[in-house]
């Protein structure tokens, strides 16, 4: 057993915070101490994170499109896992998750990770927040802790096996959610918003202006407001409900892939 040594990672990239509830629950379960590292940090060097062969690393990304958010790609890639073992975690909207773990998969390989377990599970819909409304709840709360179990036994037989995922390479292409939530007159420039865009899309002194194109819709800014002064085009948004409606209605359950 070498698990007196391991120390345990949470690497999570939760702009609305449903990937980071679903990591905690996860984690409970999992032995060892944890720290926390937030892809959503757009001040902070990952080039500069190095793990070692005893720890265990969760990586929890959000699918957005059935596909890893550019950005946590980014960041993950350029962190050295040199060996760690690693539990991919994808989180969606009860739509579907196509290739969000097999691209995360070949971002945390190409890290350094051995990935030795994955889970999907499903969080409230980030953008049309009717979808997966309470999740996860109680049952995922019991399915997650069982998984946790499994996960731990599987570390502690120190089993290294590859999980089979699903998905498809080359994966779906990405396409933008081209939902990019707007200030309104109840802003007041406090630049929470601002600072808290994990792309920086948001002018720092005003906080009305939005970088269209470096927007990647993740809503954390409508999240983060102090004043609930952030939406997204209220028009589009019921668009975007009704076209989700028969997709996301039925309750997906969460799975384990070990
Ligand atoms: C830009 C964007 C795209 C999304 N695409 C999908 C999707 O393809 N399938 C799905 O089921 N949910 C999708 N979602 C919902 C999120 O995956 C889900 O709400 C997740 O829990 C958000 O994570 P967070 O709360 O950590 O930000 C999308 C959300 C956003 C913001």
């Amino acid at each position: 057993m070498k698990l007196y040594k391991m120390k345990l990672y949470n690497i999570v990239f939760s702009p609305t915070g449903g990937t980071q509830k679903v990591a905690v629950l996860l984690t409970k379960a999992l032995a060892g101490e944890a720290a926390a590292i937030d892809l959503t940090d757009s001040k902070q060097d990952f080039s500069a994170i190095r793990l070692t062969q005893e720890d265990v690393a969760l990586i929890a990304v959000p699918s957005y499109g059935g596909r890893v958010p550019a950005v946590a790609v980014e960041r993950l890639t350029a962190m050295h896992g040199q060996g760690a073992r690693a539990v991919l975690v994808c989180v969606y909207g009860n739509r579907a998750y196509e290739d969000t773990l097999v691209e995360l998969e070949d971002a945390a390989q190409k890290a350094g990770f051995r990935v030795i377990a994955a889970v999907a599970a499903v969080a409230e819909h980030s953008i049309a927040r009717q979808f997966a409304a309470g999740r996860p709840d109680a049952q995922d709360a019991a399915q997650l802790a069982a998984f946790g179990e499994k996960i731990q036994a599987k570390l502690s037989a120190d089993d290294l096996s590859e999980p089979d995922l699903p998905g498809n390479r080359p994966y779906k292409k990405a396409g933008g959610a081209g939902m990019v939530p707007k200030a309104t007159k109840a802003c007041n420039r406090c630049g929470v918003c601002a600072a808290e865009c994990p792309v920086q899309a948001i002018h720092k002194e005003d906080p009305t202006k939005v970088d269209e194109k470096a927007c990647i819709s993740c809503m954390r800014c409508v999240a983060v407001c102090p004043q609930g002064a952030r939406r997204v085009n209220p028009l589009l948004l019921s668009a975007a409900g009704l076209m989700l409606k028969k997709v996301c209605s039925e309750r997906k359950d969460c799975e384990l892939f070990l």
